[in-house]
């Protein structure tokens, strides 16, 4: 039997750095945001449905998707962005549970699956344990801010896209709280996967 854990947050809120660490433990990570960019790099059908749907203003010249026009348009507006997810989640899905296959057949125990939007989704059948990283609000901003030089209102405009991450944690098996320090995180981790004996 493989044990799927479903590994989520918020945006910055430190998933990406959590599932490092479980990689670190020789555990397979299926990543959703890596699979949501293949699906829509040129040539792909999602790449055709986003051109269909947003028009050519949102490529770059040489015709790829420029991520940080979609991105001003889509987390702005609610509409715009159920158009996009309607594109790109089920091509993601597919490809996720394809790769998720493959590991089983390969006789891994455990492998993650790292969702940003598992709630908001409706992906928790998908797994078997939820992990969430959690941060608070103000953390979290100041992370987005500094990580991917958004101003506050940008910042923010993303967050607002989500469920509240406050409210994923009651739909958690296990919280890391990553307020704090890395190492510090790391060692929730670690309690977390001895408790399920995983490690
Ligand atoms: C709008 C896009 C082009 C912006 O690209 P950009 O490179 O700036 O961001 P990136 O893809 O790295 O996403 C960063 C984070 O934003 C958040 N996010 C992305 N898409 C969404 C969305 N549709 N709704 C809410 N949050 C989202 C997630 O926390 C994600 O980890 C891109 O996010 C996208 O195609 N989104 C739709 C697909 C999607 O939902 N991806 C998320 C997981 S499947
Ligand atoms: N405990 C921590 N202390 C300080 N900085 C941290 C900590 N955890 C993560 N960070 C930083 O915060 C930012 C967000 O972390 P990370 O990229 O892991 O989040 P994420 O949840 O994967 O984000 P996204 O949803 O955008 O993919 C990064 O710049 C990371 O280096």
């Amino acid at each position: 039997m493989t044990t799927i854990i479903g590994l989520t947050g918020g945006i910055a809120s430190g998933k990406s750095t959590v599932a490092k660490m479980l990689k670190n433990y020789g555990i397979p990570i299926i990543d959703a945001d890596v699979i949501a960019r293949e699906v829509v790099e040129v040539g792909e059908e999602a790449y055709y449905k986003i051109v269909e749907a947003f028009g050519k203003d949102i490529l770059h010249e040489d015709g790829t998707i420029h991520r940080e026009k979609l991105g001003a348009i889509v987390f702005n507006d609610e509409e715009q962005r159920k158009k996009l997810n309607s594109i790109v989640h089920p091509a993601v899905r597919t490809r996720m549970n394809e790769l998720k296959q493959k590991y089983i057949e390969g006789g891994e125990k455990t492998i993650v699956l790292d969702i940003p939007l598992l709630f908001e989704s409706k992906l928790t059948h998908l797994v078997d344990k939820i992990i969430l990283v959690y941060v608070d609000y103000d953390v979290q901003v100041k992370r987005l801010m500094e990580r991917n030089h958004f101003t506050r209102e940008q910042a923010e405009a993303r967050i607002k896209a989500q469920m509240p991450l406050k409210d994923k944690i009651s739909l958690a098996d296990a919280v890391l709280y990553n307020n704090g320090t890395i190492s510090e995180t790391e060692k929730q981790l670690a309690e977390v996967l001895k408790k399920w004996q995983i490690i």
